[in-house]
């Protein structure tokens, strides 16, 4: 029995940078790594993770036959072939698959199998601060969603959308900490410019980040209501807003998601 609830064991398939974000942010948050099985790919990822986090690895997906939920993050190029592998061990199961692109109708298409979700984490479920989208297939009752979400839980946020808005917001919340790391990189390298030290320069960019968002999210002002309380009639900071604006800061934003959302 796992920690916090009557859950059984589950399984992955794919343990590369989100299957192994999600792993890592289930067993540093609680849920118990004996719980967990792994199929991983030819590399040595899987191991390495394993010697950190001590759950078990498989070496067949007919192995994860046991398991009660089976999450997939494996690449689109391997997708097809896994789900069809996963066929002959599904029956009773519930399967959530993490692919950046794709549909639930396609997934249970290949799979031949209704209780199929798919889930768009992004990478701060590594540290138990995630933000998922989730779109379940209709079949999946209450009781099932409960159990998705009690084991998600432990890796921060889980949100259900329809499937017309699971891309979008998987291109908001889950291609974005990239694009938050580069904004980080920037600033640091711009305070490195004026004479900071690379360290020091890191460490408020990404102070600053985590604070300026723990602010976002707890008052009651939008951001651009933030924003105003920084910038000071004349001061420094509307000066920068300005530059950022005339150098297409929002724009070169909303061009990136509309280029990860393929447009
Ligand atoms: N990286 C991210 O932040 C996010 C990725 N995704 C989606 O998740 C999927 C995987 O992406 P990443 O984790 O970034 O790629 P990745 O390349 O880091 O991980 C994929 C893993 O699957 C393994 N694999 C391949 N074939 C396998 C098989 N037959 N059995 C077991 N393992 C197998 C590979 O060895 C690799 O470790 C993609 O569809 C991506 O769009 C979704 C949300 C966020
Ligand atoms: O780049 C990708 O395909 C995935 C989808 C969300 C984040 N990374």
């Amino acid at each position: 029995m796992n920690k916090k609830g009557d859950l059984n064991m589950i399984g992955f398939i794919g343990a590369g940078s989100i299957g192994g974000a999600v792993i890592t942010g289930l067993v540093k948050n609680g849920y118990d790594e004996n719980e967990i099985i792994v199929k991983g790919g030819k590399s040595s990822r899987t191991k390495d993770l394993r010697d950190q986090l001590g759950f078990k690895i498989v070496s067949k997906i007919k192995q994860l036959a046991d398991t009660d939920v089976i999450f997939i993050g494996v690449g689109a190029n391997a997708l097809d072939s896994v789900l069809k592998e996963l066929k002959d061990i599904v029956d009773g199961k519930l399967v959530v698959a993490f692919t950046g692109t794709g549909t639930v109708a396609h997934l249970k298409q290949v799979l031949g199998y209704d209780k199929v979700a798919h889930a768009i984490p992004n990478t701060p479920v590594k540290v138990g601060a995630g933000f998922t989208g989730i779109t379940y297939s209709d079949k999946f009752t209450p009781e099932d969603k409960k159990k998705v979400a009690s084991i998600l839980g432990y890796t921060g946020q889980l949100v259900e959308v329809p499937s017309e808005q699971l891309g979008i917001l998987g291109t908001v919340a889950g291609c974005s900490p990239a694009f938050l790391d580069l904004f980080i990189e920037a600033l640091s390298d711009a305070g490195v410019k004026h004479g900071l030290s690379r360290e020091l320069a890191y460490d408020a960019a990404i102070g600053m980040a985590i604070g300026a968002s723990k602010l976002a999210k707890q008052s009651d002002l939008n951001p651009s209501a933030l924003k105003d309380e920084v910038t000071s009639p004349g001061g420094s900071t509307i000066k920068g807003v300005a530059a950022l604006e005339e150098n297409g800061f929002r724009n070169a934003v909303i061009k990136a998601v509309d280029a990860a959302e393929g447009e």
